[in-house]
């Protein structure tokens, strides 16, 4: 118990000014109705937040359209949204899902990354971090009902969750496709795949950036399950009934354990795998391969 306390202590300590800022901005995140049992709902312009107090679950939902891409504003608006939940002892355990339909999360968001001063940049990977430092860790079960196309930073989101629902449409795909823009996924965003996957497989899909479609993706293990599209959110549902009738102490303890040796290594290499982003993001030849990439993504409209 004192560990996971430590746990939360030491990322709440880590919980950026950006996002004391926003907390403390009026009007920006504020309670919802709940229902008449003194449970709130927290909501922002993009997430929604549906609790099911009597479950002990919510239902958190991605809404930055068209494609969920992982802004810096969107980034802070979510992870608001987890301290809070995991602030109120009703909850146990959360489904993310998206509200844009057809697409889960197009990752990082990349005019974040585009064009902008090495501050920005930086300011942007240490929310980046923020997020999967407490996703990965959070003492909630964590469940991603994935209802869409789910590349790169998408995955990523994914695979920081306890488990995977992916829904059976051949359109949908979830990777770190990385490679393919040209880019190289940091050393968190691939520990945490050869975790999921095992490393010649994490291998084998880093380096190709290879995107799987739902049968691949569960054959290989990047989901736990694939589901009719329309019983993607029940089937989470159900498996969380599951992961919470274990004790709650004895499976967050657990997953510390499986857990802190990753995380501590972002941890104790934080501010240089800011530099190395830094630096990276800032050379010629990258800002003139995203920028073509965001240009193709433009052009493929007509
Ligand atoms: C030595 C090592 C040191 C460390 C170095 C670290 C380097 C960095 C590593 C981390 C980097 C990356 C991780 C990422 O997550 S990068 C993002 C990867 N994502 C993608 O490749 C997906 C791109 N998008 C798509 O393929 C498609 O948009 C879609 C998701 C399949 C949806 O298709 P659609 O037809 O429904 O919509 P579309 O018309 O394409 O897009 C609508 C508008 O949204 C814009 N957009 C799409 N994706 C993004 C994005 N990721 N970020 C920002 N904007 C995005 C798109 O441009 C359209 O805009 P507009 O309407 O034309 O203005």
């Amino acid at each position: 118990m004192a560990l996971a306390v430590g746990m939360r202590v030491l990322t709440r300590a880590l919980l950026r000014p950006w996002a004391r800022g926003l907390r403390a901005a009026p009007g920006r995140t504020g309670p919802a109705a709940g229902g008449g049992d003194g449970v709130r709902c927290f909501r922002s312009p993009r997430v929604l937040v549906e609790p099911d107090p009597a479950a002990g679950v919510a239902v958190v939902k991605m809404r930055n359209p068209p494609v969920n891409s992982l802004s810096l504003e969107f980034l802070t608006e979510l992870l608001i949204s987890l301290e809070k939940l995991e602030n109120d002892k009703t909850f146990h355990g959360i489904i993310i899902t998206s509200d844009c339909p057809g697409i889960f999360s197009a990752g990082l968001d990349l005019t974040e990354m585009c064009g902008r001063d090495p501050e920005h940049y930086a300011e942007y990977w240490k929310a980046v971090q923020e997020m999967w430092l407490r996703f990965y860790l959070s003492n909630l079960v964590v469940i991603a009902a994935i209802n869409g196309i789910s590349p790169a930073g998408g995955c990523l989101l994914s695979l920081t969750c306890d488990y995977r629902v992916l829904a059976n449409n051949p359109k949908y795909a979830i990777g770190l496709n990385e490679t393919l823009l040209g880019i190289v996924a940091p050393f968190w965003f691939k520990d945490t795949l050869v975790n999921t996957i095992g490393h010649r497989s994490a291998e084998r899909a880093l380096q190709l950036g290879l995107l799987f479609p739902p049968a691949e993706a569960l054959r290989v293990g990047v989901v736990d399950q694939v589901v009719p599209e329309d019983q993607v959110q029940s089937t989470a549902r159900s498996v969380m009934a599951q992961w919470l009738d274990i004790p709650d102490h004895a499976r967050q303890l657990t997953k510390i354990l499986m857990r802190k040796p990753t995380a501590d290594r972002l941890l104790t290499e934080r501010d240089a795998d800011i530099e190395n982003f830094v630096r990276f993001i800032c050379k010629d030849s990258i800002q003139k391969s995203l920028h073509a990439y965001l240009e193709k993504l433009k052009q493929k409209k007509g």
